[in-house]
């Protein structure tokens, strides 16, 4: 039998994701060792591997086969367009995708004026602009602090996002629109799903018994 192997995002999504492999007796524990600077654990037992990686990395693994199975944030999915299936919502990772700013800004997206918008998430941005809303916009490109854009002047919205809304308040913007739902997804390579099926399914059905979405 040949290892499957699993691709995990680092950060936020990466303790819930081994707490549910746990509750379905996949163990991953070595992986939780913070001093360790080991890249890859495996299971001999069940013929299982696992890496953390960085979020937008991990569709990239799953795409090219170098990883069997992933979890990504479905914000990462939506970003990345990579060749993978989803196969699972995983019911943890609740956010929502929106585009925010200060409630002066809210007349500029309903006259559908040409404005800037900051975002670490570029596709998603253009396809809610130019798919859903049909707005021109100019988009941003940004990697992080993106609330920063509008206080400053870089833009007047942002595309990203919001889970509890604190960094909003803190910083006297809100939501002005909502883009999409978000949570932690499996994803799978779509070769995988056909060679190992037995083994994938398998799994998906002792997760779907714990997953709460
Ligand atoms: N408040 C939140 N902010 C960002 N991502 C969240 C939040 N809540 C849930 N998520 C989910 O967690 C994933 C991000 O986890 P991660 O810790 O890697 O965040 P990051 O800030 O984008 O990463 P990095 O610190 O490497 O820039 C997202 O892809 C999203 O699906
Ligand atoms: O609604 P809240 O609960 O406040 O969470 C939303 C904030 O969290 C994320 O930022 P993150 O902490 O990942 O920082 P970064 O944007 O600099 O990556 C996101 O980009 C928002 O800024």
């Amino acid at each position: 039998m040949r290892y499957l192997t699993f691709a995990l995002t680092k950060g936020r999504l990466a303790k819930q994701t081994m707490e549910l492999l746990e509750k379905i007796g996949i163990s991953c524990e070595e992986m939780q060792d913070k001093d360790s600077r080991r890249l890859i654990f495996t299971n001999e037992e069940l013929k299982l591997r696992f890496f953390l990686a960085k979020g937008p990395d991990v569709p990239t693994y799953v795409e090219y086969g170098a990883a069997d199975i992933g979890v990504s944030g479905k914000d990462i999915i939506l970003e990345e367009g990579r060749k993978v299936h989803e196969v699972l919502d995983l019911g943890f990772g609740k956010c929502r995708m929106c585009v925010c700013g200060r409630s002066e800004a809210a007349p500029l997206l309903s006259h559908h004026e040409l404005i800037r918008v900051a975002t670490k998430y570029p596709n998603i941005a253009k396809d809610y602009f130019y798919n859903t809303k049909h707005q021109t916009v100019e988009i941003i490109k940004l990697n992080g602090s993106i609330e920063l854009a509008p206080i400053v002047g870089l833009s007047e919205v942002i595309v990203d996002i919001v889970e509890t809304g604190s960094t909003l308040k803190e910083n006297g913007l809100e939501v002005l629109e909502d883009v999409c739902p978000l949570s932690a997804r499996m994803i799978v390579n779509p070769v995988s799903l056909r060679m190992e099926n037995d083994r994938i399914r398998e799994i998906l059905t002792r997760l779907r018994a714990h997953v709460i979405v």
